[in-house]
């Protein structure tokens, strides 16, 4: 069995996406995720220049082998650009290799350890009340589990509040948006949300939130400790997770469950975190981190010291990374929550999938494969756009993290 062609499909049904599709002399063929939102040419090009060439006359069934040709051989190890590329390949593999085995891809895992994949949904508004309104939305749907964001008094915009109701898309222009941001402004706000939040719905359901890099470690640690009271599934991405040592000062201070990893490439990166127990859930998607190959890795690397899952699952992550992950999720045994952010009809109708939302958990589908595909005629009709991630500045103009 060979490969014997693979292309590189960019399409922007609202948003840019990356796809790598893989055709087989057996006349089967896999699709697999490459994008990498602002920066997906990047990816595109390190795809169609350097690794498809490199890929064609390979036997598809040695995933590990090709896994390892690219990561060992490019001599250049790591990096987000690196890795989703070598996800994309990876991802497209296992399809093939489980519809050459006619199996839903998590049979050829190890089957399914659970009946459904428990999500949570994005709840956000202009001010405490809307999100409010919002989460009570997202109960209403089914949802067991919900992440709430909320403008914040004093500040123009913040991080997760969108225009849209169901949409959420923060790469919204051709140059970088400029945001400002403040601590303060933030830490005397949110343990206000969640305190209305619970007074209103109880403790029925999960609560999520997402600090986006925001505070330094002694700071997360008081958020952490203000937000005991109720009882929050995860506090995420409390502070840049570059240097893996600051979350132990944040676990000296508070019980919190703490979540990071979406900007995370590999293993590596969260080897200390995860060995010295200072994290609870490993966020690294599929596409950040080479595929299903490495995740595996980090997966049971995270079991062996009871951190679960909670892949990164926003918008940016298309049809494709989120029909691979609820694979992994049905399998995976230490598996805790997977993000789930719908996408728009245009891409759904560009990707069409097997899987399905039902009270509150996705379902990955019985297809063999991952049981995602790319409609090529339906892609052709949405071009390239550029579109960047916000940035942000504190309010004396110094750059900040976004
Ligand atoms: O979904 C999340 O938790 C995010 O933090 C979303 C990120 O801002 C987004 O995926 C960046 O592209
Ligand atoms: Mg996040």
């Amino acid at each position: 069995m060979r490969i014997d062609a693979a292309k590189v499909i960019v399409t922007c049904p609202g948003r840019n996406f990356v796809t790598v599709k893989i055709m087989t002399d057996q006349g089967v063929h896999g699709v697999g995720d490459a994008t990498l939102n602002g920066r997906e040419l990047s990816v595109a090009s390190y795809l169609q220049d350097h690794l498809l060439p490199c890929l064609i006359g390979r036997d598809p069934r040695r995933i590990e082998d090709i896994w390892q040709y690219f990561y060992r051989g490019a001599y250049w190890r790591r990096g987000p650009v690196t890795m989703s590329a070598i996800a994309a390949i990876d991802m497209a593999l296992w399809d093939i290799k489980a519809k050459m085995a006619n199996m839903p891809l998590y049979d050829l895992l190890g089957g399914k350890s659970r009946e459904g994949v428990m999500v949570y949904g994005h709840a956000n508004g202009a001010d405490i009340e809307q999100t409010i309104d919002e989460v009570g939305r997202y109960i209403s749907l089914g949802y067991r589990a919900i992440r709430a964001q909320s403008g914040i008094p004093g500040l123009a915009a913040a991080y997760g509040v969108g225009r849209g109701k169901d949409y959420y898309e923060p790469a919204d222009a051709a140059l970088p948006t400029e945001t400002v941001w403040d601590t303060a402004k933030y830490l005397n706000f949110v343990p206000k949300l969640f305190d209305k939040l619970r007074d209103r719905y109880g403790f029925e359901h999960h609560l999520l939130h997402d600090v986006h890099h925001r505070l330094r470690p002694i700071e997360a640690g008081r958020l952490g400790k203000m937000l005991e009271p109720y009882g929050l599934f995860w506090l995420e991405d409390a502070t840049p997770a570059e240097n893996q040592e600051a979350f132990r000062l944040i676990r000296q201070h508070t019980t919190i469950p703490l979540a990071v990893g979406e900007v995370f490439n590999t293993v590596w990166d969260c080897k200390d975190l995860i060995q010295n127990q200072l994290i609870d859930y490993i966020r690294t998607p599929v596409v950040r981190a080479g595929g299903i190959t490495h995740l595996r890795r980090i997966a049971d690397l995270a079991a062996l010291y009871q951190v679960q899952t909670g892949f990164h699952g926003a918008t940016d992550l298309s049809p494709v990374t989120m029909g691979t992950a609820l694979h992994f999720d049905s399998w995976v045994p230490n598996f805790g929550i997977q993000e789930y952010m719908r996408h728009t009809p245009e891409t759904d109708a560009v990707f069409p999938h097997a899987y399905h939302f039902a009270d509150g958990y996705l379902h990955p589908g019985d297809a063999i494969g991952h049981g995602v595909d790319i409609d090529e005629a339906e892609a052709a009709k949405y071009p390239y756009k550029p579109a960047y991630l916000p940035v942000a500045r504190l309010e004396d103009g110094t750059m900040f993290n976004w």
